[in-house]
């Protein structure tokens, strides 16, 4: 029987001692689901930051920016309102600017609440509008004497029309006649001094024209008294509206200093008002600026975190790759010892033993299932070989003697040689039991089977225990003749070993009976036939006398 294992043994004593598969997947999972939580972690902040800086572009930085801009424009076009509103020259003109003006400031009041609540700006614009209604009642009084002005100087020039109508009398002496030219002389320097009026804007200036304009209104009463009526009647008439517009507390020159006043007044509110809107305008450019830096600033930020992204991205990815990469290689690494393993179940299943043994899981499997196919090949013998032996005599039992009787009646080899079988009876052993007890009876057997056993060649033969005392022989390539020789030796050595019978009848030892039967090659049996004709010539050994060996052939 092959002893041999089905699978090699691996040595327990190496010390090189692999990282186990387990430990090894073990270790990439939890790097990988480091790594993978690492770098979505930061993804996931960076991603956030950026959201945040866009949010706050969006909803704070460029809106405040367009407002911020916005109010600058606006604050130009109130300066340009309000040029309009002091170069106004009609009453019409201050109107229309002084509506502009209004919504300019209503404009600008609007996108100021909407970027700041710096109470300096916002103060600017109130002082703003309060003085800009101070500018224009300015305004409003300074048309209103301009056009006194022009009223009177009209008025004065109708009166110059009316003096060109009197006609002197025909009659009119020399030196009245000299009196009416020095008064129409007179009347023309007043003329000529009150149209000097409406262009001089120093004070001191209109003060010297008033008192040349009263000394000339002086010369022209003096001149008119020595004047004859009617004539003295219309000059003195002339005289007295000239003294109306030029001479009373409201005279031209009064109304133009009082205008000049005004002007200078306007124009110190002009300033006043242009200087806080330039500051305005100042401090809300100077907000665009900042919100402009903070843009910029914002932008650098976010390209810097674009760009710390990008390099996080290609990080991560980078290393998941490799993860990757690295759990395939290692599942490829567990496919290859599968397959090595494999192989050294195919080269078991050949017969070598030349293995490379290795540490890890598949090798202990391998080892494992190696000592564990010896355990079953073990007891598989084991068992095989008891249910093929007889227990008492050691010898083969009637199963094994039935299969090989099979093998060897199979065509192949029964068409080859001759087959004998001997099968051997012991002699009144019922008697010997009674006699000597069951035990002696044993061991009766015992000697008997080893004895025959010593016959035999175990390699071509074989010994078997039929059953009872009842013993079997197959005689491969054993003629009859042959067969029966070895038939009378088992008989002799029976003799020889000379076991006390004294209960037996036909000697005082114990004896055999032995059928004898011969399959011819090429001939045509099986295994009842066989047998039964066994137990024939047996039972004509017994009926012949016993101790003797009879082939079926010699039967009749
Ligand atoms: N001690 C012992 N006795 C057995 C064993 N097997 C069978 N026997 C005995 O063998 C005896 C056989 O008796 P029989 O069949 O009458 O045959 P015999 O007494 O030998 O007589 P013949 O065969 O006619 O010579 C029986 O008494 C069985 O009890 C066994 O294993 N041990």
């Amino acid at each position: 029987m092959n002893n041999k294992p089905l699978f090699p043994p691996i040595s327990k004593t190496s010390n090189n001692r692999r990282l186990s598969l387990v430990k090894q997947l073990g270790i990439l999972l939890v790097i990988g689901l480091l790594l993978f939580v690492s770098v979505g972690y930061v993804l996931q902040t960076r991603l956030e930051q950026t959201q945040s800086i866009l949010n706050d572009l969006t909803l704070n930085t460029i809106p405040a920016m367009n407002n911020a801009t916005r109010s600058a424009l606006k604050s130009g076009e109130l300066m340009s309102a309000l040029e309009s509103l002091t170069s106004a020259t009609t009453p019409a003109e201050r109107r229309i600017a002084e509506l502009e003006v209004t919504e300019k400031l209503k404009a600008l009041e609007k996108e100021t609440s909407k970027i700041t609540d710096n109470q300096t700006v916002i103060m600017l614009l109130k002082t703003s509008q309060e003085e800009t209604e101070h500018l224009n009642v300015l305004i409003d009084q300074k048309l209103d004497l301009a056009y006194k002005i022009k009223v009177n100087l009209k008025k004065i020039w109708d009166l110059k029309i009316e003096a060109d109508q009197i006609n002197p009398p025909t009659n009119i002496l020399p030196l009245e006649q000299t009196y009416f030219m020095q008064w129409q002389i007179a009347l023309l320097q007043t003329l000529s001094f009150a149209y000097k009026i409406e262009n001089t804007e120093r004070l001191s200036d209109l003060q010297e024209i008033h008192r040349l304009l009263e000394l000339n209104l002086q010369n022209m009463d003096v001149v008119s008294t020595n004047l004859a009526a009617p004539l003295k009647k219309q000059v003195e008439q002339i005289n007295t509206d000239l003294r109306c517009i030029l001479s009373d507390p409201e005279n031209l020159a009064e109304q133009q200093a009082n205008y000049l006043r005004i002007i200078g007044r306007t124009r110190g509110r002009e300033h006043f008002i242009h200087n806080m809107i330039s500051d305005y305008s100042n401090i809300t450019n100077q907000q665009s600026l900042v919100e402009y830096n903070n843009l910029n600033g914002k932008i650098a930020s976010l390209a810097q975190g674009m760009t710390t992204q990008k390099i996080w991205f290609i990080c991560g990815f980078i290393l998941l790759s490799t993860m990757i990469i690295a759990t395939l290689g290692l599942y490829s690494y567990a496919v290859k010892r599968l397959r090595t393993l494999t192989q050294k179940i195919n080269l078991m299943t050949k017969g070598s033993h030349n293995l490379p043994s290795n540490r890890d899981e598949i090798d202990e499997l391998f080892q494992a299932f190696d000592e564990f196919s010896n355990t079953i090949n073990t007891q598989t013998r084991r068992l095989e070989s008891l249910s093929l032996t007889d227990s008492l005599t050691n010898i083969a039992n009637r199963r094994a003697f039935d299969q090989r009787l099979l093998v060897e009646l199979s065509s192949d080899k029964s068409s080859r040689y001759d087959l004998s079988i001997l099968l051997i009876d012991v002699d009144y052993f019922k008697q010997y039991n009674d006699t000597y007890g069951h035990i002696s009876g044993d061991e009766a057997l015992q000697k008997i089977a080893s004895s025959l056993e010593s016959i035999i060649n175990k390699e071509t033969d074989l010994l078997a225990r039929y059953g009872g005392e009842e013993f079997v022989v197959i005689l491969p390539n054993k003629s009859a003749k042959q067969a029966e020789e070895i038939a009378q030796q088992m008989k002799q050595v029976i003799e020889l070993i000379n076991i006390e019978h004294k209960t037996s009848k036909i000697a005082d030892a114990i004896t055999v009976s032995i059928g004898i039967v011969t399959k011819v090659k090429n001939g045509k049996t099986d295994t009842d036939t066989l047998m039964k004709n066994a137990d024939i010539a047996l039972y004509h050994s017994k009926a012949q006398g016993r101790n003797q060996a009879t082939h079926i052939d010699d039967i009749n």
